[in-house]
């Protein structure tokens, strides 16, 4: 429990000047509270002596009015430090994720992440702008009115203390429970969001096997597992809250008997003082009850919190780490038909490889042996080695699940390799940053990611200090000229979410433009056609081959259209480079080229 709400408290640095002031006037205002019985004391005594009472009512009014201003800025101030946190908190979870080791990112669920910048979020506001201070000034207050009762009557305080107590013990008790429940019921919150993006990322397929039953019966489930915590969590806060009500009560009624007796047997004390002695008793027990709610809140924010810290403390991609186990040269020749443009150390007229001029100048991207899975003990990359020449065109082939696209992940930086050697222009992966490596890199991967905004704003987002030349240039490049006319808009019209307004094609096009747009030194395509009829795909491959004018180009192809256009092809077989040349020779020269290209792997162009 102290461990909960020092981990509170620590959100609240930064804003420990508003807290300071929020609290020195919660307990001002607590403070003309307390003073009210005071005077309601003479008020009684002075009426019972049958003195006019008016100046000390005007007083009590005053009071009155004084606390009801200072306890409204406090809580104004409170409130608004509670948005700060939350503020403070989201920025810092938005910066987090967006930086998430992608291995991380492969073991998480998309909206369970999302519920923690915002439901778990929204939940932490509340327990921070009021539990604490709820707790800080309850127990002041608390031991003022305490100190002020020890002073009126010992043996009355002792009463309320013995009963209070009890309420205490029940508090504890039920604390625990609450806890684990609103843990429980923020993870299943968190769920919720996940299994609801997933059926909503998949909606066509959901409505096409009529699974719209299904899919709501599993959200449903979480939702319904949400609620069954939340009832717990309500439940045990109900008999909470009576067991201090009843404590209040019992406390009030003993006073009021025993009091009342001694009173009326002419002992200790005036009707005054028992009025004051029962005002007293209320000052004390509302406050202690808002400690007793306050612990419930700070119990239900731990699982939120919790969540939060969690999310917070996930890997973030390092810009810059330890290289692995680079292999000392990169001399790992593949086996068999591997011929030398496999392998950049291999000797020969032109280390680019054959159709390839020699080039002086170190080659735009070179893999040496690369190693690499995804999980410990399952490689995907058991010895990748290639050269892309500054400017020329590569196209990689392999059966389906050869390692094409983890290989493009890692040129990305994406993942790192568990062995070998990356070098762009030259210089080791591990060497530059991951951001500097990035920098001269355009990636149009499988899912040509098209982003919920305009045309404009979609294609200059690898370049957004692009110049409309040069967003036409690339839209002429791209041949999305009837796509701009279509659209309401033109360049300024609004694609829609993952650009659903927009076919395949299209939205194959504008990954395309976009990553021409950035003008990279090395330009990788996954399939970059495999969505484009037999106009576009010629298109595409002039455009391609007259980008190499300007950069070096790594394909993944599964078209013929492709490959003949390509300078060199290199055939990935198992997570292994294991040949390389120009289409005719490795049908001659390499089986699995062979058997890609008559199986029809390597399809013709669209009809
Ligand atoms: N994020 C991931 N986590 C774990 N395994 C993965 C991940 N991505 C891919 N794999 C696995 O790695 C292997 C290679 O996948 P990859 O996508 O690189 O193949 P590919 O050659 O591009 O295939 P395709 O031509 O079908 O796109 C596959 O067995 C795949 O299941």
């Amino acid at each position: 429990m102290a461990g909960s709400v020092a981990a509170l408290f620590r959100l609240t640095a930064g804003h420990r000047p508003c807290v300071a002031v929020a609290t020195a006037l919660t307990l001002a205002a607590s403070a003309l509270g307390l003073a009210q019985p005071l005077v309601a004391k003479h008020v009684v005594d002075s009426s019972s002596r049958g003195e006019p009472p008016w100046p000390l009512l005007l007083v009590l009014g005053a009071l009155f009015a004084a606390e009801a201003a200072a306890g409204a800025i406090g809580r104004f101030l409170l409130d608004r430090m509670g948005e700060g946190v939350v503020r403070m908190v989201r920025h810092a979870l938005v910066s987090r994720l967006l930086r998430l080791e992608m291995r991380e990112l492969d073991r998480r669920r998309g909206g369970d992440l999302v519920a923690r910048v915002t439901a778990d979020t929204t939940l932490l506001r509340d327990v921070v702008s009021q539990a604490l201070v709820d707790l800080v000034t309850g127990c002041l207050v608390s031991a003022g009115a305490l100190l002020l009762m020890l002073w009126l009557d010992p043996l009355l305080l002792l009463l309320v203390v013995a009963t209070v107590s009890l309420a205490a013990v029940a508090v504890a008790l039920l604390l625990k429970g609450i806890r684990a429940a609103s843990e429980h019921m923020q993870d299943s919150v968190g769920a919720v969001a996940a299994e609801l993006e997933r059926a909503l990322g998949a909606l066509p397929v959901v409505r096409v096997y009529r699974a719209e039953e299904r899919e709501a019966r599993r959200v449903g489930e979480r939702v319904d597992s949400a609620y069954r915590s939340g009832v717990r969590a309500a439940k045990l806060a109900a008999v909470m809250s009576s067991a201090v009500e009843l404590a209040v009560q019992g406390s009030f009624l003993l006073v009021l008997v025993v009091g009342g007796l001694r009173v009326h047997g002419g002992g200790a004390g005036s009707l005054g003082d028992l009025v004051a002695f029962l005002l007293y008793a209320s000052y004390l027990v509302l406050p202690l009850s808002s400690v007793f709610r306050a612990l419930g809140l700070i119990q239900r924010g731990t699982g939120a919190y919790r969540r939060i810290d969690e999310a917070l403390a996930l890997p973030e991609e390092p810009d810059r780490r330890p290289a692995p186990a680079a292999s000392p040269a990169p001399a790992a020749v593949p086996p068999t038909s591997a011929p030398a443009a496999v392998s950049p150390a291999a000797p020969g007229p032109s280390p680019a490889g054959p159709g390839i001029p020699a080039d002086p100048a170190p080659p735009a991207l070179e893999l040496a042996d690369v190693r690499f899975g995804y999980v410990p003990d399952r490689p995907v990359l058991r010895g990748v080695s290639l050269t892309v020449p500054r400017h020329g065109l590569v196209a990689l082939v392999g059966r389906s699940g050869a390692g094409k696209s983890t290989l493009f992940s890692l040129v990305a930086r994406l993942y790192e390799p568990d062995a070998g050697t990356i070098r762009f222009d030259g210089r080791p992966a591990a060497s530059l940053g991951r951001r500097e490596s990035r920098a001269g890199i355009a990636l149009v991967d499988q899912n040509t990611h098209v982003l919920e905004g305009t045309l404009r704003e979609n294609l200059a987002y690898a370049a957004p200090g692009a110049g409309e030349d040069e967003i036409l240039r690339v839209v002429r490049l791209a041949r999305l000229g009837p796509v701009v006319r279509r659209l309401p808009g033109g360049l300024d019209g609004r694609l829609g979410d993952r650009g659903g307004t927009l076919s395949a094609g299209e939205r194959q096009r504008v990954a395309l433009a976009r990553a021409l747009l950035a003008r990279p030194r090395l330009l990788l395509l996954d399939e970059p056609t495999s969505h484009l009829d037999a106009v576009n795909e010629a298109a595409l491959a002039r455009t391609l081959s007259e980008a190499t004018a300007d950069c070096a180009v790594l394909v993944i192809a599964h078209r013929l259209s492709t490959v003949q256009h390509a300078d060199r092809i290199v055939v990935l077989d198992d997570g292994r480079t294991v040949a390389s040349g120009r289409h005719d020779e490795l049908l001659t020269t390499s089986p699995v080229y062979r058997e890609l290209a008559t199986a029809q792997v390597l399809r013709g162009p669209r009809r």
